[in-house]
Protein backbone atom coordinates (compact mmCIF):
# COMPACT_ATOMS: atom_id res chain seq x y z
CA UNK A 1 0.00 0.00 0.00
CA UNK A 2 1.45 3.69 -0.84
CA UNK A 3 -0.13 6.35 0.73
CA UNK A 4 0.58 9.01 -2.19
CA UNK A 5 -1.35 13.10 -0.96
CA UNK A 6 -0.93 16.20 -2.14
CA UNK A 7 -2.98 18.82 0.04
CA UNK A 8 -1.87 22.39 -0.68
CA UNK A 9 -3.81 24.68 -3.09
CA UNK A 10 -0.93 26.16 -4.68
CA UNK A 11 -1.33 29.59 -7.12
CA UNK A 12 2.12 29.71 -9.03
CA UNK A 13 2.56 32.65 -11.26
CA UNK A 14 4.50 35.89 -11.25
CA UNK A 15 2.20 38.48 -9.54
CA UNK A 16 0.32 35.79 -7.97
CA UNK A 17 0.52 37.65 -4.78
CA UNK A 18 -2.45 39.83 -5.77
CA UNK A 19 -4.46 36.35 -5.21
CA UNK A 20 -3.86 36.80 -1.54
CA UNK A 21 -6.46 38.31 -0.22
CA UNK A 22 -8.70 36.15 -2.05
CA UNK A 23 -7.21 33.31 -0.94
CA UNK A 24 -7.60 34.56 2.40
CA UNK A 25 -11.63 34.95 1.67
CA UNK A 26 -12.12 31.84 0.28
CA UNK A 27 -10.72 29.98 3.30
CA UNK A 28 -13.18 31.90 5.19
CA UNK A 29 -10.46 33.72 7.56
CA UNK A 30 -10.45 37.64 8.12
CA UNK A 31 -7.39 38.09 10.54
CA UNK A 32 -4.71 37.20 9.29
CA UNK A 33 -1.19 37.70 11.06
CA UNK A 34 2.10 37.85 8.88
CA UNK A 35 5.10 36.00 10.39
CA UNK A 36 8.33 37.16 8.62
CA UNK A 37 11.82 37.85 9.30
CA UNK A 38 13.75 41.64 9.56
CA UNK A 39 15.83 40.77 6.46
CA UNK A 40 12.26 40.24 4.52
CA UNK A 41 11.35 43.98 6.32
CA UNK A 42 14.83 45.53 5.08
CA UNK A 43 14.61 44.20 1.62
CA UNK A 44 11.49 45.69 1.26
CA UNK A 45 9.48 42.42 0.39
CA UNK A 46 7.22 43.06 3.04
CA UNK A 47 5.92 46.53 1.87
CA UNK A 48 5.41 44.81 -1.48
CA UNK A 49 3.38 42.53 -0.48
CA UNK A 50 1.37 44.94 2.14
CA UNK A 51 0.84 46.65 -1.10
CA UNK A 52 0.30 44.45 -4.11
CA UNK A 53 -1.81 41.73 -1.83
CA UNK A 54 -4.63 43.91 -0.94
CA UNK A 55 -4.65 42.85 2.85
CA UNK A 56 -4.59 45.75 4.83
CA UNK A 57 -1.94 47.89 6.27
CA UNK A 58 -2.83 47.12 9.79
CA UNK A 59 -2.15 43.63 9.61
CA UNK A 60 -0.52 42.85 12.68
CA UNK A 61 2.96 41.68 11.69
CA UNK A 62 5.66 39.35 13.88
CA UNK A 63 8.93 40.24 12.45
CA UNK A 64 11.10 38.43 14.82
CA UNK A 65 11.91 34.94 13.02
CA UNK A 66 15.52 33.65 13.62
CA UNK A 67 16.96 32.11 10.65
CA UNK A 68 17.00 28.63 11.81
CA UNK A 69 13.77 29.48 13.87
CA UNK A 70 13.66 28.66 17.53
CA UNK A 71 10.34 27.85 19.73
CA UNK A 72 11.37 30.72 21.90
CA UNK A 73 10.30 32.83 19.13
CA UNK A 74 7.38 30.89 18.03
CA UNK A 75 5.67 31.38 21.97
CA UNK A 76 6.68 35.52 20.75
CA UNK A 77 4.64 35.14 17.97
CA UNK A 78 2.09 32.86 19.38
CA UNK A 79 1.18 35.77 22.43
CA UNK A 80 0.98 38.61 19.40
CA UNK A 81 -1.48 36.24 17.26
CA UNK A 82 -3.93 35.60 20.65
CA UNK A 83 -3.67 39.41 21.44
CA UNK A 84 -4.91 40.72 18.21
CA UNK A 85 -7.14 38.37 17.70
CA UNK A 86 -6.25 36.57 14.74
CA UNK A 87 -7.48 33.76 12.87
CA UNK A 88 -5.21 32.51 10.58
CA UNK A 89 -1.56 33.06 9.64
CA UNK A 90 0.13 34.33 6.18
CA UNK A 91 4.14 33.64 6.70
CA UNK A 92 6.30 35.77 4.14
CA UNK A 93 10.25 34.63 3.86
CA UNK A 94 11.94 31.84 3.30
CA UNK A 95 11.81 28.28 5.40
CA UNK A 96 12.58 30.09 8.39
CA UNK A 97 9.57 31.96 8.63
CA UNK A 98 7.18 29.56 6.78
CA UNK A 99 8.29 26.88 9.72
CA UNK A 100 7.94 29.26 12.29
CA UNK A 101 4.22 30.18 11.06
CA UNK A 102 3.44 26.87 10.88
CA UNK A 103 4.22 26.07 14.99
CA UNK A 104 2.75 29.25 15.68
CA UNK A 105 -0.21 27.73 14.22
CA UNK A 106 0.02 24.59 16.37
CA UNK A 107 1.01 26.06 19.58
CA UNK A 108 -2.09 28.88 19.06
CA UNK A 109 -4.30 25.63 19.37
CA UNK A 110 -2.59 23.11 21.10
CA UNK A 111 -0.96 22.75 24.65
CA UNK A 112 2.42 24.07 24.83
CA UNK A 113 5.96 22.84 25.30
CA UNK A 114 6.64 22.38 21.56
CA UNK A 115 8.60 18.90 22.31
CA UNK A 116 5.76 16.94 22.51
CA UNK A 117 5.12 16.91 19.33
CA UNK A 118 7.81 16.28 17.55
CA UNK A 119 8.15 13.32 14.93
CA UNK A 120 10.81 10.91 16.89
CA UNK A 121 9.03 11.78 20.42
CA UNK A 122 6.15 10.15 18.64
CA UNK A 123 4.27 13.60 18.51
CA UNK A 124 2.90 13.08 15.00
CA UNK A 125 -0.75 11.81 16.59
CA UNK A 126 -1.18 14.59 18.57
CA UNK A 127 -1.67 17.40 16.18
CA UNK A 128 -4.83 17.43 15.36
CA UNK A 129 -6.66 19.65 11.90
CA UNK A 130 -8.27 21.92 14.81
CA UNK A 131 -5.47 24.83 13.99
CA UNK A 132 -5.68 28.31 12.38
CA UNK A 133 -4.59 27.64 8.59
CA UNK A 134 -1.19 29.07 7.31
CA UNK A 135 -0.93 30.60 4.49
CA UNK A 136 2.92 30.38 2.93
CA UNK A 137 4.19 33.12 0.28
CA UNK A 138 8.06 31.71 -0.44
CA UNK A 139 10.88 34.45 -1.04
CA UNK A 140 13.54 31.88 -1.16
CA UNK A 141 13.38 28.56 -3.81
CA UNK A 142 14.57 26.18 -1.92
CA UNK A 143 13.29 24.81 0.95
CA UNK A 144 9.65 23.30 -0.55
CA UNK A 145 7.82 24.16 2.96
CA UNK A 146 5.31 26.07 1.45
CA UNK A 147 3.68 22.49 0.53
CA UNK A 148 5.66 20.51 2.80
CA UNK A 149 4.00 18.75 6.38
CA UNK A 150 7.40 19.42 8.44
CA UNK A 151 8.63 22.24 10.71
CA UNK A 152 11.83 22.43 11.67
CA UNK A 153 12.56 24.14 14.98
CA UNK A 154 15.04 24.45 17.58
CA UNK A 155 14.40 24.00 21.30
CA UNK A 156 16.31 25.82 23.91
CA UNK A 157 18.58 22.92 24.19
CA UNK A 158 19.81 23.59 21.01
CA UNK A 159 18.29 20.22 19.24
CA UNK A 160 16.52 21.23 15.93
CA UNK A 161 13.59 18.80 15.85
CA UNK A 162 11.16 17.87 12.89
CA UNK A 163 7.39 18.74 13.91
CA UNK A 164 5.43 16.79 10.94
CA UNK A 165 1.68 15.76 10.33
CA UNK A 166 -0.16 16.11 7.17
CA UNK A 167 -2.22 19.04 9.56
CA UNK A 168 1.06 20.92 9.54
CA UNK A 169 0.66 21.41 5.82
CA UNK A 170 -0.24 24.83 4.43
CA UNK A 171 -3.62 25.49 3.30
CA UNK A 172 -2.70 27.61 0.93
CA UNK A 173 0.98 28.32 -1.59
CA UNK A 174 1.39 31.30 -3.20
CA UNK A 175 4.44 31.09 -5.03
CA UNK A 176 5.56 34.64 -7.02
CA UNK A 177 8.70 34.36 -8.52
CA UNK A 178 8.71 38.16 -8.48
CA UNK A 179 9.14 38.06 -4.93
CA UNK A 180 12.84 36.08 -5.16
CA UNK A 181 13.81 38.94 -7.95
CA UNK A 182 16.02 40.43 -4.93
CA UNK A 183 17.43 37.29 -3.21
CA UNK A 184 21.40 38.04 -2.97
CA UNK A 185 23.40 35.30 -5.40
CA UNK A 186 24.51 33.71 -2.78
CA UNK A 187 21.32 32.97 -1.03
CA UNK A 188 19.85 32.05 -4.47
CA UNK A 189 22.61 29.16 -5.06
CA UNK A 190 22.55 28.31 -1.42
CA UNK A 191 18.69 27.66 -1.22
CA UNK A 192 18.46 26.54 -4.79
CA UNK A 193 21.00 23.28 -3.58
CA UNK A 194 18.39 22.79 -0.55
CA UNK A 195 16.01 22.13 -3.51
CA UNK A 196 18.60 20.09 -5.26
CA UNK A 197 19.14 17.67 -2.66
CA UNK A 198 15.76 17.79 -1.76
CA UNK A 199 15.07 15.77 -5.37
CA UNK A 200 17.85 13.36 -5.19
CA UNK A 201 17.39 12.24 -1.34
CA UNK A 202 13.48 11.75 -1.59
CA UNK A 203 14.13 10.21 -5.59
CA UNK A 204 16.89 8.17 -3.58
CA UNK A 205 14.86 7.15 -0.87
CA UNK A 206 13.34 3.33 -0.93
CA UNK A 207 9.80 4.24 0.24
CA UNK A 208 7.52 3.30 -3.04
CA UNK A 209 6.28 6.38 -4.60
CA UNK A 210 6.38 6.83 -8.11
CA UNK A 211 4.59 10.01 -8.42
CA UNK A 212 7.07 11.77 -6.48
CA UNK A 213 10.09 10.01 -7.90
CA UNK A 214 8.55 11.08 -11.38
CA UNK A 215 8.21 14.94 -9.81
CA UNK A 216 11.48 14.53 -7.96
CA UNK A 217 13.65 13.87 -11.15
CA UNK A 218 11.88 16.40 -13.02
CA UNK A 219 12.40 18.82 -10.34
CA UNK A 220 16.45 17.91 -10.48
CA UNK A 221 16.52 18.88 -13.94
CA UNK A 222 15.05 22.09 -13.80
CA UNK A 223 17.30 23.30 -10.58
CA UNK A 224 19.79 21.54 -12.55
CA UNK A 225 19.95 23.39 -15.29
CA UNK A 226 18.40 27.20 -13.93
CA UNK A 227 20.57 26.86 -10.78
CA UNK A 228 23.46 28.92 -12.24
CA UNK A 229 21.49 31.33 -14.48
CA UNK A 230 19.54 32.49 -11.64
CA UNK A 231 22.57 32.75 -8.92
CA UNK A 232 24.22 34.80 -12.26
CA UNK A 233 21.08 37.23 -13.09
CA UNK A 234 18.75 37.39 -10.35
CA UNK A 235 16.51 39.74 -12.39
CA UNK A 236 16.24 36.54 -15.17
CA UNK A 237 13.01 36.12 -14.53
CA UNK A 238 12.34 32.87 -16.71
CA UNK A 239 15.27 31.38 -14.35
CA UNK A 240 13.22 32.80 -11.31
CA UNK A 241 10.31 31.19 -12.39
CA UNK A 242 11.90 27.92 -12.80
CA UNK A 243 14.05 27.76 -9.42
CA UNK A 244 10.74 28.32 -7.71
CA UNK A 245 8.99 25.22 -9.46
CA UNK A 246 12.19 23.41 -8.48
CA UNK A 247 11.78 24.25 -5.22
CA UNK A 248 8.15 23.78 -4.69
CA UNK A 249 8.75 20.51 -6.67
CA UNK A 250 11.08 18.87 -4.11
CA UNK A 251 8.88 20.04 -1.26
CA UNK A 252 6.06 17.94 -3.24
CA UNK A 253 8.36 15.00 -2.63
CA UNK A 254 9.10 15.36 0.90
CA UNK A 255 6.13 12.75 1.94
CA UNK A 256 8.57 9.92 0.49
CA UNK A 257 11.15 11.14 3.28
CA UNK A 258 14.62 12.39 3.17
CA UNK A 259 17.99 11.02 3.75
CA UNK A 260 21.57 11.29 5.34
CA UNK A 261 22.59 14.80 4.06
CA UNK A 262 19.62 16.40 6.08
CA UNK A 263 19.84 13.85 8.83
CA UNK A 264 23.49 15.64 9.37
CA UNK A 265 21.97 19.50 8.50
CA UNK A 266 19.18 19.16 11.09
CA UNK A 267 21.60 19.02 13.97
CA UNK A 268 24.17 21.34 12.89
CA UNK A 269 21.88 23.72 12.11
CA UNK A 270 20.76 23.83 15.64
CA UNK A 271 24.32 25.16 16.86
CA UNK A 272 23.06 28.49 17.82
CA UNK A 273 26.68 29.82 17.71
CA UNK A 274 27.32 29.24 14.27
CA UNK A 275 23.88 30.37 12.59
CA UNK A 276 24.59 27.70 9.88
CA UNK A 277 22.48 28.33 6.91
CA UNK A 278 20.25 25.05 5.80
CA UNK A 279 20.96 25.08 2.10
CA UNK A 280 24.61 25.63 2.55
CA UNK A 281 25.09 22.93 4.86
CA UNK A 282 23.38 20.57 2.37
CA UNK A 283 25.63 21.96 -0.73
CA UNK A 284 28.57 21.10 1.94
CA UNK A 285 27.54 17.28 3.01
CA UNK A 286 25.87 16.05 -0.67
CA UNK A 287 29.59 14.95 -1.82
CA UNK A 288 29.91 13.20 0.80
CA UNK A 289 26.90 11.63 1.29
CA UNK A 290 26.45 10.25 -2.02
CA UNK A 291 29.80 8.16 -1.63
CA UNK A 292 28.54 6.71 0.92
CA UNK A 293 25.19 6.08 -0.75
CA UNK A 294 26.63 4.74 -3.93
CA UNK A 295 26.65 0.90 -3.38
CA UNK A 296 23.35 -0.39 -3.75
CA UNK A 297 22.42 2.87 -5.52
CA UNK A 298 23.08 2.50 -9.13
CA UNK A 299 20.18 2.26 -10.78
CA UNK A 300 18.67 5.05 -9.34
CA UNK A 301 21.80 7.17 -10.11
CA UNK A 302 22.31 6.59 -13.76
CA UNK A 303 18.43 8.06 -13.86
CA UNK A 304 20.06 10.83 -11.99
CA UNK A 305 23.00 10.96 -14.68
CA UNK A 306 20.06 11.60 -17.18
CA UNK A 307 18.51 14.35 -15.03
CA UNK A 308 21.52 16.32 -14.81
CA UNK A 309 22.43 15.86 -18.38
CA UNK A 310 25.74 14.21 -17.56
CA UNK A 311 27.52 11.13 -19.14
CA UNK A 312 27.11 7.32 -17.99
CA UNK A 313 30.50 7.18 -16.58
CA UNK A 314 29.92 10.89 -14.75
CA UNK A 315 30.66 10.92 -10.98
CA UNK A 316 27.49 12.79 -9.76
CA UNK A 317 29.32 13.11 -6.32
CA UNK A 318 31.72 15.01 -7.96
CA UNK A 319 29.57 17.00 -10.15
CA UNK A 320 27.21 18.20 -7.58
CA UNK A 321 31.06 19.77 -5.48
CA UNK A 322 32.21 20.81 -8.94
CA UNK A 323 28.28 22.66 -9.13
CA UNK A 324 28.52 24.23 -6.08
CA UNK A 325 31.94 25.41 -6.18
CA UNK A 326 30.77 27.26 -9.69
CA UNK A 327 28.32 28.63 -7.80
CA UNK A 328 30.05 30.34 -4.81
CA UNK A 329 29.20 28.25 -2.21
CA UNK A 330 32.01 26.52 0.59
CA UNK A 331 33.37 23.20 -0.35
CA UNK A 332 34.15 22.18 3.45
CA UNK A 333 32.44 22.47 6.40
CA UNK A 334 35.47 24.28 8.32
CA UNK A 335 35.24 26.90 5.68
CA UNK A 336 31.75 27.47 7.74
CA UNK A 337 33.44 28.14 10.71
CA UNK A 338 32.80 24.12 11.75
CA UNK A 339 35.12 22.67 14.00
CA UNK A 340 35.24 18.43 14.59
CA UNK A 341 34.73 18.77 18.49
CA UNK A 342 30.61 18.53 18.09
CA UNK A 343 30.95 15.94 15.56
CA UNK A 344 30.43 12.83 18.06
CA UNK A 345 27.50 14.93 19.39
CA UNK A 346 25.88 16.23 16.14
CA UNK A 347 26.28 12.09 14.70
CA UNK A 348 24.32 11.09 17.77
CA UNK A 349 21.60 13.49 16.94
CA UNK A 350 21.77 12.39 13.34
CA UNK A 351 20.63 8.51 13.97
CA UNK A 352 17.92 10.03 15.62
CA UNK A 353 17.07 12.37 12.75
CA UNK A 354 13.60 11.87 11.23
CA UNK A 355 15.47 11.61 8.14
CA UNK A 356 17.77 8.53 8.95
CA UNK A 357 15.19 6.03 8.22
CA UNK A 358 14.96 6.40 4.50
CA UNK A 359 18.05 7.07 3.84
CA UNK A 360 18.76 4.19 0.64
CA UNK A 361 21.41 2.53 2.64
CA UNK A 362 21.65 2.06 6.39
CA UNK A 363 23.21 4.59 8.16
CA UNK A 364 24.71 4.88 12.22
CA UNK A 365 26.88 6.82 13.92
CA UNK A 366 30.30 5.62 12.98
CA UNK A 367 28.84 6.60 9.62
CA UNK A 368 27.73 9.74 10.22
CA UNK A 369 31.29 10.91 11.89
CA UNK A 370 33.04 9.35 8.71
CA UNK A 371 30.64 11.46 6.57
CA UNK A 372 31.50 14.41 8.63
CA UNK A 373 34.78 13.88 8.51
CA UNK A 374 35.26 13.95 5.04
CA UNK A 375 33.25 17.05 4.70
CA UNK A 376 35.41 19.10 6.93
N1 LIG B 1 9.79 22.53 6.52
C1 LIG B 1 10.50 22.01 5.58
O1 LIG B 1 10.07 21.11 4.90
C2 LIG B 1 11.88 22.55 5.32
C3 LIG B 1 12.63 22.09 4.24
C4 LIG B 1 13.90 22.61 4.05
C5 LIG B 1 14.39 23.60 4.92
N2 LIG B 1 13.63 24.01 5.97
C6 LIG B 1 14.10 25.03 6.92
O2 LIG B 1 14.10 26.31 6.29
C7 LIG B 1 15.09 27.13 6.91
C8 LIG B 1 15.94 27.76 5.82
O3 LIG B 1 15.13 28.52 4.96
P1 LIG B 1 15.75 29.37 3.74
O4 LIG B 1 16.91 28.66 3.20
O5 LIG B 1 14.64 29.68 2.84
O6 LIG B 1 16.34 30.67 4.46
P2 LIG B 1 15.74 31.63 5.59
O7 LIG B 1 14.27 31.64 5.59
O8 LIG B 1 16.42 31.29 6.88
O9 LIG B 1 16.26 33.04 5.06
C9 LIG B 1 17.65 33.31 4.97
C10 LIG B 1 17.86 34.81 4.81
O10 LIG B 1 17.40 35.22 3.53
C11 LIG B 1 16.66 36.42 3.65
N3 LIG B 1 15.73 36.45 2.51
C12 LIG B 1 14.74 35.57 2.24
N4 LIG B 1 14.15 35.89 1.08
C13 LIG B 1 14.74 37.01 0.61
C14 LIG B 1 14.55 37.81 -0.56
N5 LIG B 1 13.65 37.49 -1.50
N6 LIG B 1 15.35 38.90 -0.72
C15 LIG B 1 16.30 39.20 0.21
N7 LIG B 1 16.54 38.46 1.32
C16 LIG B 1 15.76 37.38 1.52
C17 LIG B 1 16.01 36.33 5.00
O11 LIG B 1 15.68 37.60 5.50
C18 LIG B 1 17.10 35.66 5.82
O12 LIG B 1 17.98 36.62 6.35
C19 LIG B 1 15.90 26.23 7.83
O13 LIG B 1 15.51 26.43 9.16
C20 LIG B 1 15.54 24.85 7.37
O14 LIG B 1 15.66 23.86 8.37
C21 LIG B 1 12.39 23.51 6.16
FE1 LIG C 1 16.22 21.00 3.10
Amino acid sequence: MALIQYLTRIQFQAGAISLLADELKLLGVSRPMIVTDRGIVAAGLLATVLARSGIGQDTPVFDGTPENPTEAAAQDAVALFKASGCDSIVAIGGGSPIDLAKAVSLLASHPGPLEQYAVILGGMDLITANKPPVIAVPTTAGTGSEVGRAALLTLEDGRKLGFISPHMIPSVAICDPDLTIGLPPYLTAATGMDAVTHCIETFLSPRFNPVADAIALDGLARAAKWIEPATRDGADATARHEMMLAALQGGLTFQKGLGAVHSLSHPLGGLKALRLHHGTLNAVLLPAVLRYNAPGSQEKYARIRVALNLSEDADIADEMAALAQRLGLPARLGEMGVTPDCFEQISQYAVKDHSTASNPRPVGAPDFLKILEDSL
